[in-house]
C-alpha cells in the first residue's frame, strides 16, 4: 500500500498532536503516522519559549496555541448556503479547520518558511522524496473538486488575478499578494490579526522565499479559502511526497508504540492485562532489540504491563502466526486492509454515512419532497445497479480459487435486488411517484456511469468487488443511523430505513467486506491502489447522490 505523505499543514507542539493528525488527514487523506510524528517532532525541534514575538522572517515556524474559537468563512466564493461550500466545511476540512482555528487565537500571525527548510527537514528525518503514486493524486484531485471544476481552472484564476507571478513570490510579491486577498475587506475592520502557518508545496524557482501565507481576517474569518486558493496552483506544480526510507523505521516503530501505550495509559479501564510487542525484521536484529529497551522504560514509566519480542525472518512473506509467541487465551490483531482505509478516510466516509440528508430523516425534520426526490432517483440507480452486480458476481466465478463461497455471498445480493425493485415500485405507488416519468438527474447520471465503468472485463474482480462491498455498506450505515434507540425518524420512513438498516443486511455486509479483506491481502500493489481510489469515487459519489435528493445541488 501507499506509503505517500503529501506535505502541506505542519505545526504545533508535541502536545497538538491532534492538530497535527486532523489538519493533516483532513487535507489530504493520505498522512500516515510517520507523518504525524515528524510533523510533530517539526513543532518540538523548532520550538520556541517566547510565543510572543513578531517578526515574521523566513524559516520562522508558527506556534500553535490553545485560544479562543474562531470561525472559517468561505464567503468569499462560496455563499454561505452554497452546498459546496458546506461539504468543504463538513466532509473535507471540518476537524482541521475546527482544530486549526481553535488552536491559534489571537496571536495568530503570517509566518513564511522556505521550501528548503522543510525538505531539508523531511530529508533529515530520513525521508526521501519521490513522485506522488496515483493513488495520492487522485486524493489530491479529489480534495479541490467541490469548489473548482479542475486545477486547471484554479490555475486560470490565480494567474488572472496575479498576472502569472504566483509561482515565484517574493517577500514583496507576497505583501502584494495579501493586499489582493479578498480576506483584507475584513481585515480592515477588525483590529485583531490572526496568524496563520500554512506551508504548502513550493517549487520555487530560486531560492526566494516562496511560501505563499494568507493573512485573514480577525474575529469573523481565517479564510480558508483564500489560503486554498494561492497554494493549490504552486501545489499543482510541485506534487511531490516523502516517504519513509528504511532507516527511520526504528523511529517510527517506537513512535507509534509510544502513542498507543500513552492512550492506553489515559484510559480510566486499561482493555489490556499486558501489552506484548513483536518487532519483525529481517534485518537489524540489535537496532530492534535496543528499541525494546527503550520501550519497556517507556512502558514501565507509564505503568504498562509489557513485553517485547523480536522475530527474525528471511523474507516479510514468511511470517505466519506460528511464529508469535501466543498462548491460547491471546489474540493477534490483525489490521485489515478495509479497516486502514476507513480509518484514513474517516472524514469522507462520515460524510457520507451522516449526510444531512440522512441526518434529516434521523431527526424527523425531513423534508417529504426532497424524501420522494430519493425514492425516484434511487429507483433508477438500483436499475443500474443490477448488472454492475451481476457483473462482480461473474468475475468471482471466473476467479476460479472462489473456495471461500464468494458466489454464494454476491448471488444473495443479486436476489436481494429482485425485492428490492418491487419495494421501489410498491413504495413510489404510495407515495404518488411516477417512477415511468422520473429522469435522472445529474449526480445520479454520473454514478451509473461509474457503476457501467466497473462492469468492463478490465477491472478487475477485486476492486470491483471493493465498490460493490462500499456501496451496499455505506446504506447500510446510514439507515442504521436512522433506527437508533434516539432517532425521531417518521414511522412512515421506518420501513425504507429497516430495509437497509436491518441486522441481517449488516451481516451481509461484513460478509462482502470479508470477501474484500481476503482478496486484497493476496493483492498486488497495482490493484490495492486502484481499489482504495475505487472506494473514494464510490464514497463521494455517494455524496453527491445525497446532495441532488436533498435538493441543494
Ligand atoms: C445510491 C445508492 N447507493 C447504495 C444503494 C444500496 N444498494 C442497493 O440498493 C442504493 N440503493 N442507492
Amino acid at each position: 500500500m501507499s506509503n505517500d505523505v503529501l506535505l502541506s499543514f505542519v505545526g504545533g507542539f508535541p502536545d497538538k498532536r491532534s492538530v497535527c493528525n486532523n489538519v493533516c488527514e483532513s487535507f489530504y487523506g493520505v498522512a500516515i503516522d510517520g507523518c504525524y510524528r515528524l510533523l510533530n517532532n517539526y513543532g518540538n525541534e523548532f520550538e520556541r519559549p517566547d510565543t510572543g514575538r513578531k517578526t515574521e522572517e523566513v524559516d520562522d515556524v508558527t506556534v500553535l496555541k490553545n485560544g479562543v474559537e474562531g470561525n472559517l468563512c468561505l464567503a468569499t466564493c462560496m455563499k454561505r448556503n452554497c452546498v459546496s461550500r458546506e461539504i468543504v466545511e463538513s466532509v473535507y476540512f471540518a476537524e482541521g479547520i475546527r482544530n486549526m482555528v481553535a488552536a491559534e487565537g489571537e496571536e495568530r500571525r503570517v509566518r513564511y518558511v522556505k521550501f528548503d527548510v522543510w525538505r531539508a527537514f523531511f530529508v533529515r528525518y530520513g525521508m526521501e522524496e519521490v513522485e506522488l503514486s496515483m493513488s495520492s493524486l487522485y486524493q489530491a484531485s479529489t480534495r479541490f473538486h467541490p469548489c473548482m471544476e479542475s486545477f486547471d481552472d484554479y490555475l486560470s484564476e490565480l494567474n488572472e488575478s496575479f498576472n502569472g507571478r504566483c509561482y515565484n513570490l517574493s517577500g514583496d510579491k507576497i505583501k502584494d499578494l495579501k493586499r489582493l486577498m479578498p480576506g483584507n475587506r475584513i481585515m480592515r475592520e477588525s483590529s485583531t490579526t490572526y496568524a496563520s502557518s500554512y506551508l504548502p508545496m513550493v517549487a520555487p524557482r530560486s531560492n526566494e522565499s516562496s511560501i505563499i501565507s494568507v493573512k485573514g481576517s480577525g474575529r469573523k474569518s481565517a479564510d480558508y479559502h483564500s489560503f486554498m486558493k494561492h497554494s493549490l496552483p504552486v501545489y499543482k506544480r510541485s506534487l511531490k511526497a516523502f516517504r519513509v526510507q528504511k532507516r527511520s523505521i526504528d523511529l517510527a516503530i517506537r513512535a507509534q508504540c509510544i502513542s498507543l501505550m500513552q492512550a492506553l495509559a489515559i484510559r480510566e479501564n486499561p482493555p489490556i492485562e499486558r501489552l506484548k510487542i513483536t518487532a519483525i525484521g529481517t534485518t537489524l536484529r540489535t537496532k530492534m532489540e535496543q528499541t525494546g529497551k527503550r520501550l519497556s522504560c517507556f512502558a514501565q514509566a507509564l505503568n504498562i504491563p509489557f513485553s517485547f519480542n523480536t522475530i527474525m525472518a528471511t523474507h516479510l512473506k514468511d511470517i505466519n502466526q506460528d511464529m508469535f509467541d501466543i498462548t491460547e487465551d491471546e489474540t493477534v490483531a490483525k489490521i485489515t486492509v478495509t479497516e486502514t482505509w476507513l480509518r484514513k478516510h474517516r472524514h469522507l466516509y462520515d460524510g457520507a454515512t451522516r449526510h444531512p440528508f440522512i441526518c434529516s430523516i434521523r431527526d424527523g425534520n425531513i423534508d417529504i419532497s426532497a424524501f420522494k426526490t430519493w425514492l425516484g432517483q434511487d429507483y433508477i440507480f438500483v436499475r443500474a445497479f443490477v448488472p454492475f452486480v451481476a457483473s462482480v458476481l461473474t468475475k468471482a466465478y471466473k476467479g476460479s480459487d472462489d473456495g471461500n463461497g464468494d458466489v454464494e455471498v454476491i448471488l444473495g445480493g443479486v436476489a436481494a435486488l429482485h425485492d428490492e425493485i418491487s419495494w421501489f415500485k410498491k413504495e413510489a405507488f404510495k407515495w404518488g411517484v411516477q417512477l415511468s416519468s422520473i429522469v435522472p438527474q445529474k449526480a445520479n447520471q454520473e454514478y451509473c456511469r461509474f457503476l457501467e465503468s466497473l462492469i468492463s472485463p478490465e477491472v478487475e474482480y477485486k476492486v470491483a468487488a471493493v465498490a460493490f462491498w462500499a456501496i451496499e455498506t455505506i446504506y447500510q450505515e446510514s439507515f442504521a443511523h436512522c433506527l437508533e434507540d434516539d432517532s425521531k425518524t417518521p414511522p412512515e420512513l421506518k420501513e425504507t430505513c429497516q430495509r437497509w438498516g436491518n441486522e441481517s443486511f449488516g451481516q451481509y455486509c461484513n460478509s462482502l467486506r470479508n470477501i474484500v479483506d481476503r482478496q486484497l491481502e493476496k493483492a498486488s500493489d497495482d490493484v490495492i491502489t486502484k481499489a482504495e481510489a475505487t472506494l473514494l469515487r464510490v464514497l463521494e459519489h455517494e455524496v453527491d447522490f445525497w446532495n441532488m435528493s436533498h435538493g441543494r445541488t
